[in-house]
Parts: structure tokens; C-alpha cells; sequence
């Protein structure tokens, strides 16, 4: 008699994860896009308070859960057990369409290591979800700067059965293979695969069948192998900057010292980050939301975001956003990463918004109840910035707007 372990039996679970801006909804979006892949759920972790990524989401219905309580890797641990009990639940009580996989999209910033716990540690959700594999997607273009600066980085790409490296469509060939040596030796063991678009063969995404025997003690051992490889990468990270930086740098003095500093520290840092229940996340690095309810003109929001990063590109992370222009019905959709800014793209329509919840039954029902906010939201994931500068520069630039208090 099958038995409610028999893998046949075990939902699969994919946790797609990779840095800030990386390429990881741009993932979900084309896999979700295969027929095959009809009966997948999906579960978003985003770190601000107001989550724009499930309205980014093509195919939003009730297996679409947002998580935007916290990072799941640390504050919204409880809230990933309790959407996945949730989701097995619902799927058993027939209230949402029946779904084989469940994919978990991280935060930009999520170390994969809790989530794979939170999982492997619950006993309900043990027996009836099988870890498929951690998947990690890369930005070509920035990738590099991405893993020499951010420990969060190194630890997502080291603890990778899969990675992916995004944007090829954007990177010279010569980046794009110093990326692929450094991953390399980062995580030898990974294959990886180059994509534009986020296209890529599914069978490579799942199926990966590692995570079923990665219970318990060999799931330990896994992750502390996983661990060491992120800080032999840090290490090596910092002992890269160190051969880079010329000695008729004026700042080089400086740089050398924090080079050397971090080399020294890669280890201890790391660890200290891996404790549960530890502040993972740089102190520095921080989100707020602005909002604004007057409608943008836009070669005057185009101008403000411009300057935005041209001045200050190194300490804006991301920026992601639903703009109200206008003269235009729909919402336009903003991406920028570090001081690169995408392509706009456009909703079909304002989205309804609701509250941050972990199950999809109250989602759908506080989005019903809730008229459509057309006031302009903008999610900034920023490295020793602050709100009020940023603000300032819609107000120097689009006609004195001013963005609403922070609670509204
Ligand atoms: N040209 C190009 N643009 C891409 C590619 N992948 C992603 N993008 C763009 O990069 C921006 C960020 O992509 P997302 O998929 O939102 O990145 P993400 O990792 O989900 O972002 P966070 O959730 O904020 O961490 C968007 O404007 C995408 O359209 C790619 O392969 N080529």
C-alpha cells in the first residue's frame, strides 16, 4: 500500500532563488508559460511591505501566494509552513486547482539554507513535500560585483543544484565567462545553463531529484558542505578585489585595508549570519515604499529615476514599481537594478491591492473587497540610503510632488 512518503505520492517543491534584479520572476513567468507545467504552484517572498511581484506574475489565480510579511529566510519562516499547510489543505479539500509542484521564489536577498529547513523540519510538511532542488539565478551583467560585494549572493549561487545565468542576452561573451569560471569554483559541482529571458528547457529546472534523499542528517551535511563552499567563495572574493586594486589608486590604501578585512573575517561573518535567528541581512541594506497619489508626467518621472541612478546607482539594489502616467489608464511597470533601467512594460490593468497574507483564500477575498488603488507605488531595496533623499528628487523633479507619509 502507498504510503504518504512514497515519493509518487510527495508534492515537489523548487525553491528559485538568486540575487536582487536577477531574473528570477522573469524565470517563473516563462516556466509557468509551459503547458507542462500547468499544475504548478507558486509561492512569492518578497522583502518590502508592500509586494508588487504577484501582480508582476502572469498567471495569477488562487495557486499564486504572496509572502511579503518578511524574508522568508528569516522573519516569515512560520509563514512559509503555514501557506504550504495551507496549499496541501486546499488541495485536498478541492477549493483550488490540483498542483503537483510548488515553486518558492525567494526575496533578492534570501539565504536558501532556512528555507530548506523550515521544510525539512516540520514533520507535516516533510511527508508531503519532496525538495526537488535549490535553482539560482545569476545576472550576467552584474553578477560578478553582485558576489564580491554580497555574502547573500555567494551563498545562493554556492548552495545552487541548478544554476542559471540571466540576461546572456546583455553580457559581452568575455563577462560572461570570467562569471561562468568563477561560479565555477564557487560551486563545481552545479550544471549550469545560459539563458535570455528567463527561457529555459524545464527539464533542467525540475526533476532534479537531489532533494529527496536530502533528509535529515544528509540534508545537514549538504548544507554545511554548501556553507563551506560560499566562504571559501567570499574568501576568494576578497582576495580577488585585493589583486585588483593598483597601488597608484589614491583610495587604493583604503580598499586593500577592507579587502584584507573581509578576507579575514569571510568566515566569521558568514557564520554569524547563519545562525538562526540572527539578523541575516546587511544593516545598511533596507526597503521602503513610496507611494504618490497625483499621476506622474512622465519625461518628468523618466528624468527623476535617471538622475536617481546616475547619482546614486551603486546604493539603490532595485527599484520596482506600478506608475501612474498621465494621460494612461494602466499601470506602467518600472525595473531597475543598481543604475540599470529596463524596459517598460504595462499592466492590462491597476491590479486590486490586498494585504500581505500567506493563504490564497484571503488574498482573493481582501483583493475582492478592495477597490483599485491607482496611486503610484515604488519598492526600493537600498544600501545606506534614505527615504527622504529619495523622495526629494520626485519633488525636485516632477512639478514639487510629494510622496505620501510613510503609512499611508
Ligand atoms: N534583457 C533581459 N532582461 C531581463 C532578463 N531577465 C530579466 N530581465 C529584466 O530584468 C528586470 C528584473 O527581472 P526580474 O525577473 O523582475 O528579477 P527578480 O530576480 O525577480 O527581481 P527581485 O524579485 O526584485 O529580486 C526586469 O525588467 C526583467 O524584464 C534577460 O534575460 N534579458
Amino acid at each position: 500500500m502507498a504510503t504518504v512518503t512514497d515519493p509518487a505520492r510527495t508534492l515537489s517543491l523548487t525553491v528559485v532563488t538568486g540575487f536582487l534584479g536577477a531574473g528570477k520572476t522573469t524565470l517563473v513567468n516563462a516556466l509557468l508559460r509551459d503547458a507542462r507545467l500547468a499544475d504548478t504552484a507558486v509561492l512569492i517572498n518578497e522583502f518590502g511591505s508592500v509586494g508588487i511581484d504577484h501582480h508582476l506574475v502572469e498567471k495569477i489565480d488562487d495557486n499564486v501566494v504572496l509572502l511579503a510579511s518578511g524574508c522568508l529566510c528569516c522573519s516569515a519562516r512560520g509563514d512559509l509552513a503555514r501557506a504550504l499547510r495551507d496549499l496541501f489543505m486546499r488541495r485536498l479539500r478541492r477549493e483550488i486547482p490540483p498542483f503537483s509542484r510548488v515553486l518558492v521564489e525567494t526575496t533578492g536577498l534570501a539565504d536558501p539554507a532556512p528555507v530548506l529547513a523550515t521544510i525539512s523540519g516540520d514533520f507535516f510538511l516533510a511527508e508531503r513535500y519532496r525538495i526537488d532542488g535549490v535553482v539560482t539565478v545569476i545576472d550576467a551583467t552584474l553578477g560578478e560585483g553582485q558576489l564580491a560585494r554580497h555574502v547573500e549572493a555567494v551563498k545562493q549561487a554556492a548552495m545552487a543544484d541548478r544554476l542559471l545565468l540571466a540576461k546572456c542576452d546583455l553580457a559581452p561573451r568575455a563577462q560572461i565567462d570570467a562569471l561562468r569560471a568563477r561560479l565555477d569554483r564557487l560551486n563545481p559541482g552545479a550544471p549550469l545553463r545560459e539563458m535570455a529571458h528567463g527561457e529555459v528547457d524545464a527539464g533542467f529546472v525540475f526533476g532534479l531529484a537531489g532533494g529527496s534523499e536530502r533528509r535529515g542528517d544528509e540534508l545537514a551535511c549538504w548544507l554545511a558542505a554548501a556553507e563551506e563552499r560560499a566562504a571559501a567563495g567570499l574568501r576568494a572574493a576578497a582576495a580577488a578585489e585585493r589583486r585588483r586594486l593598483s597601488p597608484a589608486d589614491p583610495a587604493a590604501a583604503d580598499r586593500l585595508a577592507t579587502a584584507a578585512a573581509a578576507e579575514g573575517d569571510a568566515l566569521p561573518l558568514y557564520r554569524s549570519r547563519f545562525e538562526p535567528g540572527q539578523p541575516v541581512h546587511d544593516a545598511a541594506v533596507h526597503t521602503f515604499v513610496l507611494r504618490f497619489a497625483e499621476p506622474f508626467v512622465w519625461p518628468e518621472f523618466s528624468e527623476a529615476i535617471d538622475v536617481l541612478l546616475a547619482t546614486c546607482g551603486a546604493r539603490i539594489l532595485r527599484i520596482k514599481g506600478l506608475v501612474n502616467v498621465v494621460g494612461e489608464s494602466r499601470p506602467r511597470v518600472l525595473h531597475c537594478v543598481q543604475h540599470l533601467r529596463y524596459p517598460l512594460t504595462t499592466l492590462p490593468a491597476w491590479p486590486a491591492e490586498a494585504a500581505p497574507v500567506a493563504s490564497p483564500a484571503k488574498l482573493a477575498a481582501a483583493a475582492a473587497a478592495r477597490a483599485a488603488c491607482q496611486d503610484s507605488r515604488l519598492v526600493f531595496i537600498v544600501d545606506g540610503l534614505s527615504r527622504e533623499v529619495v523622495a526629494k528628487a520626485f519633488t525636485m523633479f516632477c512639478g514639487g510632488v510629494e510622496a505620501l507619509p510613510a503609512a499611508a
